[in-house]
């Protein structure tokens, strides 16, 4: 672990060169978060999940059964969550845990369950998602994991109607942490409509199928 720290410090640390988003950065046994520094709140960590663990994951997913039919395309789960959903829960709380930073606040990272809520969405090339707010009957502290193809989120301010934007890029086996400004003062969007519509660093993206994993926690009645 050591080693696999040492080197991801040597590839993200420091370096002006990755600096698009990264504020701050943290370091944890073998991941590294960064903090969108345009939104309070906004973190991504881009190595969450390592390749072999992202495609375990997808194949639990796909195991599920839920996407046999073209059209359906998102699954919803409340309550007891699927083992790999626990699992993908237990490692955000683990990884977060192992940064100094305050990736999420505390009393969010220890309540228990960190998240009772699923969502898996599976978007084909050309599909996203319209700006929104997370619905208010989820608490704060919102965890996305992504995998397949990556995509640009793009954060707008929920009130403002000037045209200020953050793109995040969302690549395979990364996850983003919303909390506080981010989870309620941001709306969220993927705009995939066109192909070739989303550009990341003047690179087109390859857009095939991606799938995520979102986590919540409903409030109490
Ligand atoms: O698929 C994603 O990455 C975002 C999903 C999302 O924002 C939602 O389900 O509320
Ligand atoms: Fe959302």
């Amino acid at each position: 672990m050591d080693d696999e720290a040492e080197k991801l410090r040597a590839a993200f640390g420091g370096d002006s060169s990755d600096g698009e988003d990264g504020a701050e950065q943290a370091i944890g046994d073998s991941t590294v978060w960064e903090r969108v520094e345009e939104i309070n709140g906004l973190w991504l960590c881009r190595n969450f999940l390592p390749v072999a663990h992202q495609s375990d994951l997808l194949s639990a997913i796909l195991n599920e059964g839920w996407f046999v039919e073209e059209s359906i395309n998102q699954a919803m789960r409340f309550g007891d969550l699927p083992s790999w959903a626990i699992e993908v829960s237990d490692l955000i709380r683990e990884t977060v845990e192992s940064v100094d930073l305050r990736v999420l606040p505390a009393d969010l990272l220890w309540r228990e369950p960190l998240f009772d809520q699923l969502i898996v969405n599976l978007y084909q090339p050309g599909e996203g998602i319209c700006a929104h707010v997370d619905l208010l009957r989820f608490e704060d502290g919102i965890a996305i994991v992504s995998l397949e193809s990556p995509c640009v989120m793009r954060f707008t301010p929920a009130e403002k109607e000037e045209e200020e934007y953050v793109d995040v890029l969302l690549s395979p086996g990364s996850l983003i942490l919303m909390s506080g400004e981010a989870r309620y003062q941001w709306k969220h969007e993927i705009n995939r409509k066109q192909n070739g519509f989303q550009v990341w660093e003047g690179e087109q993206i390859d857009q095939k199928r991606r799938i995520s994993i979102t986590l919540r926690k409903l409030c109490q009645a």
